[in-house]
Formats: structure tokens, sequence, C-alpha cells
């Protein structure tokens, strides 16, 4: 097992590679059991989500080469609806795409409820409720969801709640039913229309995705085609937040600006610098102390709740005082005690975070209990004076390519040192 070191308080500066969206990635990947033939998506983000699936695709039969250059090839021809009720399925949130496709493709699929970071209740009722609509039978048996469908209808469904998660995973049967679905309230995140550009790409009939009104109409077959991954936005955004904690001038290249608007917007409310351009970020800081400023995580376009822990961190660095609101996961608060651990002024009350600042960091032993809280760990100690070690760093691989490298890249002091015995049981035991 390994932890994370980083030596804060030097600059940063230079370039930095956006890789593919982790978002998009979960759900392009188990997408591909649709088609008939070989689907191959360029560009994928080399994190463990990704292996993890490709590996799951595998089990139930399908091909799955990931080339050297992230590209993934997948035949699906051979693929059965293998349950999947344990296993490698728990050890994401984003296996639940796996019921949408394959009861798209095979009208049944017994999959195990999914893992994913600790972010409090992450209820999949408006993705069993899609489901049901388009006629499948849904049951909760031992931890397992079973699906079965004599055949699937297109249905009008409303979501009670805006979520990428039960847009996605209708949309994935809704193209293999017959008839018209049509999804109202549906979610507006890039990583929608990204599946819903492949999904079109292998034949499927979908108009709407990025609007909250989406309609499908059913196809009987769906062939291969080739893809490229839009880049990652959240990992763009937290490169941006370093870039505003600790950049001199740092250029972020393979980003889609549009998708970073809200952050855009809150950062140049405190005083960041920023530049953009077709396709990269500039960002760099003046000379005057930032200013502090509130959040609201909101639905896309809104402030997305995945840049929320970092941007905490951030805040802790800008002068008065910050709250910072969580209407989407209220107790994704994890990362704060860590926080107050290196000598910040923040205090959670209800849904929101109270940042008084600026606060001097000092490196600190932290845990990442969660992917974000990970990032907002080395936003921290790339700030703190002093070594951080930071733990839990399966969570941040599931997320951040080749973090050290492109830290290193920038001019960070950053590596990573296997811990030892005692920092394994300390581990296992918190
Ligand atoms: C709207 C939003 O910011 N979504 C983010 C959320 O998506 P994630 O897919 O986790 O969440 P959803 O967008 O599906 O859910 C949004 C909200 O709806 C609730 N909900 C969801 C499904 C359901 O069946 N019932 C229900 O009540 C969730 O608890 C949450 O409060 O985390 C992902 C990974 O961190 C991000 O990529 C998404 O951008
Ligand atoms: C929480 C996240 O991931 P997941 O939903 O896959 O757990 C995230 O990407 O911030």
């Amino acid at each position: 097992m390994e932890k994370l070191m980083i030596e804060g308080g030097y600059p940063l500066e230079g370039t930095v590679q956006i890789s593919g969206a982790k978002n998009s990635a979960v759900a392009l990947i188990p997408a591909t059991i649709l088609a008939e033939s070989t689907v191959t998506i360029e560009g994928l983000p080399n994190i463990s989500d990704v292996r993890i699936l490709r590996d799951l695709l595998e089990e139930i039969g399908g091909e799955a080469y990931l080339d050297e250059n992230q590209s993934l090839t997948v035949n699906p021809e051979n693929m059965i609806p293998m349950p999947l009720p344990s296993g490698k399925v728990k050890k994401l949130r984003a296996s639940y795409y796996l019921m949408g496709a394959m009861l798209g493709r095979f009208k049944k699929a017994v999959i195990g409820l999914p893992g994913g970071c600790n972010l409090g209740p992450r209820p999949i009722d408006q993705h069993i409720k899609g489901f049901e609509a388009l006629g499948a039978k849904v049951t909760n048996e031992q931890g397992a969801i079973y699906l079965r469908a004599d055949e699937l209808v297109g249905a009008r469904i409303y979501l009670d709640v805006v979520s990428v998660g039960a847009t996605i995973n209708i949309m994935l049967a809704a193209v293999r039913a017959k008839g018209q679905t049509i999804i109202e309230n549906a979610a507006k995140e890039p990583e929608i229309i990204d599946v819903a550009t492949l999904l079109t790409s292998m034949g499927a009939r979908i108009k709407g995705a990025g609007t909250d009104v989406i309609r499908i109409d059913g196809v009987e077959k769906m062939h291969g085609c080739r893809h490229s991954i839009i880049p990652d936005r959240i990992e763009a955004g937290t490169y941006m937040i370093l870039a505003a904690s600790m950049g001199q001038q740092v250029l972020l290249d393979n980003v889609i600006p549009l998708h970073l608007e809200s952050l855009i917007a809150k950062l140049r409310e405190m005083g960041v610098f920023i530049e953009t351009k077709d396709d990269q970020v500039l960002v760099y800081r003046g000379k005057d102390p930032l200013k502090s400023v509130d959040i609201k995580t909101l639905v896309y376009p809104g402030f997305p709740t995945d840049l929320q822990q970092p941007f905490t961190s951030l805040l802790t660095s800008s002068e008065g005082t910050s709250i910072v609101t969580d209407t989407i996961y209220s107790a994704r608060f994890k990362h704060i005690d860590e926080l107050r651990r290196m000598g910040a002024n923040v205090k959670v009350e209800g849904r929101s975070a109270i940042i008084n600042g600026p606060a001097k960091l000092e490196g600190a032993k932290v845990k990442a209990s969660d992917l974000r809280a990970g990032a907002a760990l080395v936003v921290a100690g790339l700030m703190a004076e002093g070594v951080t070690e930071i733990s839990g760093l399966e969570h941040i691989d599931r997320g951040y390519e080749s973090l050290v490298e492109k830290l290193k890249g920038l001019g960070a002091k950053v590596w990573r040192e296997n811990m030892d015995v005692e920092e394994m049981e300390e581990m296992k035991n918190s």
C-alpha cells in the first residue's frame, strides 16, 4: 500500500495535459455492450475505474483490449447476460450502467449494488423507476438488483430528481426498446451528451441530449463505431484550483472551457486571472490576496459537486468568510476534519461548510476518504508548509491519471512511498 507525499510551498508553472473524462468513460464502456460489432473508444483516462469496467466486459464474454494509447476496442458479439452479483461491480458506482446496457441488449441482468465514493446515501430509485416504466420487473435480492423484461417498450418518464446516473441508465435501456421514450427533467451534464453521441454513432436515434427533455426512438440493432471521449472537466477543474492556489502561470491543454463556466466565474470572483482559448485554459494569480466567495453545488451548468471539495481547500487561503453548500450530496464533507488537522479554520453546519481565512496550513498525516476528498488534500498539501502524507491513495487513483507525474511536470515536490506495517494497520483500523 502506498501513500502520497507532498512537500508544500513550491509554485506551480507550466503546461498540464488533461485526460479523458472519468464520468463519461464509466458510462461509455458499458454502452459498448449494446453494439453487435466492434466499438473503439479513444482517449480513455488511465485510471482504475476504466480497468475494472474493461475486466467486467470480459467477465460477461466480451473481448476488450485497452492499448498503450488508452483506446479500448470492444468486440461484444459473444457477450452473455452473466449475473454479476458481487466482485468487481462493488468497486465502483458506475457499475450500475451495466444494468441499463444489459437490459437493453439481453432484456435481463443481475448486478450487485454499486460501490463508489461514500458520499452519504446514493439511491438508485429513479433508475429503477425508469426501467420499470420500460416494462422491466426489478427486484432487490440480497444486495443485487435483478432485472428482467419480456420486451422493453418506450415510455414517458419524468425524473423526480435530476440525476445524471438515471438519465444515462434509462437512455442505455431505451435505445433498444420498441417505440419512443421521453425522459423529462433529464440531467444536462456534458457526459450525457458524450454517451448520446456514442450511442448515435452505434445507430441509436436520440434527440435532445444536453437539454431537460430527451427523446429516444428505439432501434432493433446497433453496430460498431469509433468514438473519441470528451476531456475531463473535473480533472481540469482540479488543476485550475491547484493553479489558483499555488500557480504562477499554468496552462491546461485539452479542455472544453464551456464545461467549466461556473468554476471560471467563481475563480474570477476570487481574483484569479483566467484566459480561455479553443481547447486551452490559462490560469494565473495577481499579487493581491484571494477574496472569499460563497458557492452552492447544483446540477449542470451549476457549480459541480465533484469540485466542491478541492475548492473548499482553496478557500482556506482566501481572506474573509466563505460558505460552501452542497445541495447534491449534503454529507460530502469528510475532507473537512483532515483540513482542520492541517490548520484550516472550517466548520460544518448542516449541508454547509463555513471557512474563515486565510489560514496558514501545515503539513500533516491525513487520509483521503473518497476521490475528491483526496483532490482536496492534494490542494491543501501543495499550499501547506512542510510535508503532508496522504493515505487512501486508492480513491485518488480511481479518478486522476498520472497525478504525481502531472504535478511534478508543474514543479511540485510530490512522490509516492510505501506505507510501513504500522501505518497499514492504522489504515485498516480507521
Ligand atoms: C447532479 C450532479 O451533480 N451529479 C453528479 C453526481 O452524479 P451521480 O450519478 O452520483 O448522481 P446523480 O446525478 O445520479 O444524482 C444527483 C442527486 O440525485 C439523487 N438521486 C440520484 C439517483 C436516484 O435514483 N435517486 C436520487 O435520489 C442523488 O442522491 C443526488 O443527490 O456525481 C457524479 C460523480 O461524482 C457526477 O459526475 C455528477 O455530475
Ligand atoms: C464521486 C465520484 O465518483 P463516483 O461517483 O464514481 O464514486 C466523483 O467522480 O467525484
